[in-house]
């Protein structure tokens, strides 16, 4: 009986545990905007823009968000280590997919990368927030002419969003963080995902 109330209890006032993962082809901004994130939510700062080398293994960020813990993986999106990326799919709760909404050149490789992860089954619906970062630069184009321009397909079953970002002046981001914590705490690829792996609550301290 004391356990099961106990189950009860940890169940009612625990923080639920999400792992978000961060994409999107090298230079996009990801680790950037990750160090930001850390700056914002938690009592450490993030590196400073200086500092940010551009990433070959994984990087983990931290932080908590009303209820809920949210684990971040940051992986490197140079061509040779995208190969990575599906390693983490399937453990994953949501997506954020980083674009340089600055650098149009490179809109249709961010594309197709973007196509190919969401092609994969284990990111079966897995919320997408997809982010036109590096809107400090005047040349920027917004979230909506973004979403235009990749008239991406098949999103319709998704829930997604895109939201315009900055990294470095940090604009957008708490929006975007809350919206996606919003969406996984409802999402049913949570719901699998908790009963894929025998849900333990992590009691809060
Ligand atoms: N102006 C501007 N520059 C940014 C912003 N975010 C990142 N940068 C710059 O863009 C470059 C790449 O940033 P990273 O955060 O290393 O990019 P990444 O996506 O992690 O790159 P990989 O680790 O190689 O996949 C660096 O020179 C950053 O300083 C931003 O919001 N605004
Ligand atoms: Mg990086």
């Amino acid at each position: 009986m004391f356990s099961l109330m106990h189950g009860l209890w940890s169940y009612m006032f625990s923080k639920t545990e999400f792992h978000v993962l961060i994409l999107g082809i090298d230079k996009a901004g990801k680790t950037t905007f990750l160090e930001k994130l850390k700056t914002i939510y938690s009592i450490s700062e993030g590196l400073p823009h200086d500092r940010i080398v551009p990433t070959v293994g994984l990087n983990i960020g931290r932080i908590e968000v009303s209820n809920a813990k949210i684990v971040f993986w940051d992986l490197g999106g140079q061509p040779g280590l995208r190969s990575i990326w599906e390693k983490y799919y399937e453990e994953a709760h949501a997506l954020i997919y980083l674009i340089d909404a600055a650098c149009p050149s490179r809109f249709e490789e961010s594309k197709s990368a973007l196509e190919k992860a969401l092609r994969h089954e284990d990111l079966q619906g897995a919320p997408l927030l997809i982010l036109a970062n590096k809107q400090d630069l005047s040349n920027a184009v917004s979230a909506e002419e973004l979403d235009r321009y990749l008239d991406l397909k098949k999103l319709d079953e998704r829930v997604y969003m895109f939201e315009a970002v900055s990294g470095y002046d940090g604009r957008g981001i708490k929006e975007s963080v809350e919206w996606l914590v919003g969406v996984m705490e409802r999402s049913k690829r949570t719901e699998t995902l908790r009963a894929r792996t025998g849900y333990v609550p992590v009691p809060s301290s």
